[in-house]
């Protein structure tokens, strides 16, 4: 339920013009000149419609009143007493706002997440998904003042699955059946391109999709039915009314068809002979059978900041039409152009009013725009078809039937007791607007050019007015119910008189549809939303537009109140009118007050034919308007400037944005390129240092520290080493084999698992130990690195598979150059002498029995661990002995170089190695190693 506000109906000012506080002459009798309306009026006025406001009074009590029998002269007595009584009738409501959400169409592309997520009958969340990561190119920067989420509430929220009667039944029936009952109601669509406006106002083509217009045709038809007057009277202006020809503003199919009207009768001929095929919406609204109704249908659209009647008569002079034609394909295949004039929006005459400072003075209406009597709902849809074709439309990439023009369909109704039909004094006009806005336009998205550009801004223009106004209206409000709010406030002309000024001049939009914003009326707003659109941002500043729209008030007329229009008065006045003195001041910067003193006359228009007696009851000063003219141009122009200024700051933001990333990639890079080099430098010097340890012995355990003596030793005394180690078998390369301890027998069961080279270092577990790991490794891949020559190759023997299952190798391998001293002396040394020497060697050597398996059958001999690195295998582990040295270093310098050992040899120093180990006796530093 709407709430109502109780402040006054003045707290907005119309205009500029209608607010210049030029004092109102007396001007001898029948001399027309310009009578500026008084603010103080309209403030007394809306003082007492604040302090006296009444309830809302049910029409049909009124109308059943004894008042509504009373005899024509009477009925005159109680017009005067409504007229004085409007004040105490009016009262405030918010617009509403309703939000549509269209569904998912199969043309719409593969289904995206949608931005908006409804939480309640009230309210949605909107937040944009392109900026979650997901899809987004660029997933951390956003270039936009939009929030990335935001909740906005609505007078109701209509999902998606909301069928065409639902809605009706909920946003419009209720203007309808005001609209039956005397009042005014303006409803309008407001969304992006292709959100379901037009939908929403005319239909879809499919069963029950009619939109709010047919229905509402329907159900005013179905209401007024046996109820139609005799139409004798006609509307004019806002709220003027005059006596008509009942036959001459039928629909052409109703009379005889113009010549130069062929299309259109040709065009509701089809449309009623096909209108048993549309829906038809059945709800009927009780009237009180006391009165007879005419309904009439205007249908205008603002096109380019031009206002059009779209049911104009039609001809076919292609040469004369500068205007686009529309693209639908029934108008290809038989071309239609529209030559048609645009219509002037003049303010509505005071003579129309309830009295001076009445709501009906403050509105403008379409010069020359055409009403037709309808009599039929199928009549009336005829019409609004025929509008529908004469109304641009045009194919942008966004949507190939996207309404490129604001369109206005108007119906009036003329409600008069069956006892005064002759009085059309006592004749009641209420009007309803439904308007389909133009999609809000996205000129990047739909790569707009040339014309479509230009009416991009127009439309651009209009909807941004449109906002503007409700800013406004809404800041005047507001001020005013702050100034009212004061204990003890009663007199506001102060704070009215510094209001703000509503630009509804600014667009043609706004000033068409002003009285509903000033004047009577109830107004609706839908927001038509599809939330797969792309358009995250313009969609929120039409969410943005909806939130402002619901903090306007607008005033409502408790009861219809006859207008009269007493025109036959007021013609033959041309040339009649004298000049009257005005007096403009102007405050200069030097602070002195210019002053122009000007003579104005002012006349009517020649009443030459039936249009022109719609045109404007009031005077105008022309310099007036002129200024005020160039003030709001001026205005305009600082608001186009303003919005450009904008849109360049989102460009230059969005540029240097791109900047600043592509910096920050580079950066990103030579810091990170920087970072590794950084590593690698620190590894070195840490593998350089612990070199420096190792070789210092100032870390490693006794056994570490004896290898490391032992390199020394050797390179001092000799480039080569020599150790024995036996691998087990062939599983020597799993990584099995790698857990088997190689250290004496106290640590074996413990260091079991632990790995080669922990095990090599002793029992250390700390830093210094993973540094020697590290350190190995890389030893290892520097001598793989280091291709076994031809020659090495060639040493390499390999047993017949006849003696052992399993074969084994013995190899000796010198030493790195460089890394022990020279070796350039030993190079020399041949295998053959090598054999004997290694033999007598090992018979030397004893070996402790770690284990009791005789299956060992590999053994390799290498120098060193970079020999053995590169050619003993993962699991050849290095033991190194403290009496190993001595026996090393004889054997060094004894075998030189290196040595081939045949199997025989081998299985014999074997066995003798085995023997002395079984004596126990021997070197005990040298440990027999089982790797399984
Ligand atoms: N509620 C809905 N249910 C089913 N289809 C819908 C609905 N709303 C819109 N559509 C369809 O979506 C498409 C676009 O809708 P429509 O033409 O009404 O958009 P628009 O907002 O009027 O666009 P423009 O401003 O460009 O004229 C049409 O095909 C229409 O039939």
């Amino acid at each position: 339920m709407a709430t109502r506000s109780k402040i006054g109906t003045a707290a907005t000012r119309a205009s500029t013009r209608t607010k210049t506080p030029i004092p109102p002459p007396s001007p001898p009798a029948g001399i027309k000149t310009i009578r500026a309306r008084l603010p103080s009026k309209t403030i007394a006025q809306n003082e007492a419609s604040k302090t006296r406001t009444t309830g809302r009074k049910p029409l049909a009590n009124r109308a059943n009143s004894p008042d509504a029998k009373l005899p024509a002269a009477k009925k005159v007595a109680s017009t005067k007493q409504a007229r004085a009584d409007h004040s105490f009738t009016t009262e405030r409501e918010p617009v509403m706002a309703y939000l549509r959400i269209r569904p998912h169409l199969g043309d719409d592309g593969p289904m995206s997440m949608p931005y908006l997520a409804p939480l309640s009958d009230t309210s949605v969340q909107m937040t944009d998904t392109s900026h979650d990561g997901a899809g987004s190119s660029r997933p951390h920067i956003r270039v936009s003042t939009v929030a990335p989420s935001s909740i906005y509430r609505f007078s109701h929220v209509f999902l998606p699955e909301t069928q065409q009667a639902e809605f009706f039944a909920k946003t419009t029936l209720p203007l309808v059946r005001d609209l039956l009952n005397g009042q005014n109601g303006l409803l309008f669509a407001y969304g992006v391109t292709n959100s379901g406006k037009t939908y929403t106002i005319q239909g879809g083509n499919g069963p029950d999709s009619a939109g709010i217009l047919p229905r509402t045709l329907d159900v005013i038809f179905n209401s007024v039915e046996g109820l139609h007057s005799d139409g004798r009277f006609r509307p004019v202006r806002l709220y003027g009314v005059e006596e008509a020809d009942p036959s001459k503003f039928l629909p052409p199919t109703d009379i005889d068809v113009p010549n130069d009207e062929p299309r259109l009768a040709e065009v509701l001929a089809e449309h009623l002979s096909n209108a048993d095929d549309v829906d038809i919406d059945l709800t009927i609204v009780k009237l009180d059978r006391n009165y007879e109704y005419s309904v009439w249908i205007s249908y205008a659209e603002v096109y380019n900041e031009k206002v059009y009647d779209l049911l104009a008569e039609v001809t076919e002079d292609t040469s004369r039409s500068q205007i686009p034609r529309s693209n639908n394909s029934a108008q290809l295949s038989h071309p239609l152009l529209l030559t048609r004039k645009a219509l002037t929006v003049k303010p509505s005459p005071v003579s129309d009013a309830l009295d001076e400072s009445g709501p009906g003075s403050a509105g403008k209406y379409i010069a020359g725009l055409r009403y037709f009597r309808v009599t039929g709902a199928a009549q009336a849809k005829a019409l609004v078809k025929l509008g529908q074709l004469h109304r641009r439309v045009f194919g942008t990439l966004a949507n190939s039937q996207s309404s490129r023009s604001h369109g206005m369909v108007t119906i009036k109704i003329l409600r008069g007791h069956r006892g005064d039909r002759d009085d059309p004094s006592s004749l009641q006009i209420s009007r309803l607007t439904l308007v389909d806005l133009a999609g809000s336009e996205r000129t990047k998205h739909t790569q707009t050019t040339g014309d479509r550009l230009k009416e991009a801004g127009n439309i651009n223009k209009s909807l941004m007015v449109l906002g503007q106004c409700m800013e406004v209206m809404r800041s005047n409000q507001k001020r005013l119910a702050q100034s009212l709010a004061n204990p003890g406030r009663t007199d506001t002309r102060d704070v009215k008189r510094a209001l703000a000024v509503v630009p509804f001049r600014h667009s043609k939009l706004t000033e068409v549809l002003m009285d509903y914003f000033v004047g009577d009326g109830r107004v609706v707003m839908i927001v038509n939303i599809n939330p797969y659109d792309t358009g995250f941002e313009e969609n929120s500043h039409v969410m943005k537009f909806s939130a402002l729209a619901r903090e306007v008030s607008t005033t409502v007329n408790n009861a219809p109140v006859p207008r009269v229009q007493p025109n036959s008065s007021k013609r033959n006045t041309v040339g009649s009118a004298l000049p009257r003195k005005v007096t403009i001041s102007r405050l200069l910067p030097n602070k002195k007050v210019s002053e122009a003193h000007l003579e104005v006359l002012e006349e009517d228009e020649a009443s030459e034919d039936g249009e022109s007696e719609e045109e404007d009851d009031e005077p105008i000063n022309p310099l007036v308007d002129a200024l005020f003219d160039e003030i709001e141009d001026l205005r305009l122009r600082l608001y186009e400037a303003e919005m450009r200024c904008v849109i360049v700051e989102a460009e230059t933001r969005e540029d240097v944005m791109k900047e600043m990333e592509e910096r920050m990639r580079e950066i990103e890079k030579t810091y990170s390129q920087r970072l590794m080099s950084e590593v690698e430098r620190n590894e070195r010097k840490m593998d350089a240092k612990i070199d420096m340890l190792h070789q210092a012995g100032l870390i490693g355990s006794p056994q570490k520290r004896r290898e490391i003596v032992e390199d020394e030793e050797l390179g001092q005394i000799e480039d080569k080493s020599v150790k024995i180690i036996e691998d087990s078998d062939e599983t020597a390369d799993s990584e099995a084999s790698r857990s088997s301890s190689p250290l004496d027998g106290k640590g074996k069961a413990k260091t079991q698992s632990e790995p080669t080279s922990r095990r090599m270092l002793g029992t250390e577990t700390d830093a210094s130990a993973h540094s020697e790991i590290e350190q190995f490794t890389e030893e290892e891949e520097s001598v793989e690195d280091d291709p076994i020559s031809e020659e090495d190759e060639s040493d390499i023997y390999t047993p017949p598979t006849k003696t052992k299952s399993r074969p084994f190798k013995v190899v000796i391998k010198p030493l790195a150059k460089g890394k022990v001293g020279s070796s350039a002396a030993n190079t020399g040394f041949r295998s053959t002498r090598s054999v004997s020497l290694l033999e007598k060697q090992i018979k030397d050597l004893s070996l402790l029995e770690d284990g009791t398996d005789g299956a060992d059958d590999s053994v390799t001999i290498l120098p060193n661990r970079k020999a053995r690195a590169a050619y003993g295998g993962p699991d050849v582990v290095f033991v190194p002995g403290k009496g190993d040295l001595d026996t090393t270093k004889k054997k060094k310098r004894q075998l030189g170089k290196k040595a081939v050992v045949t199997e025989e040899d081998l299985e014999q120093v074997v066995d003798e190695v085995e023997k002395n180990a079984q004596k126990g006796g021997g070197n005990k530093n040298i440990r027999r190693m089982r790797i399984s």
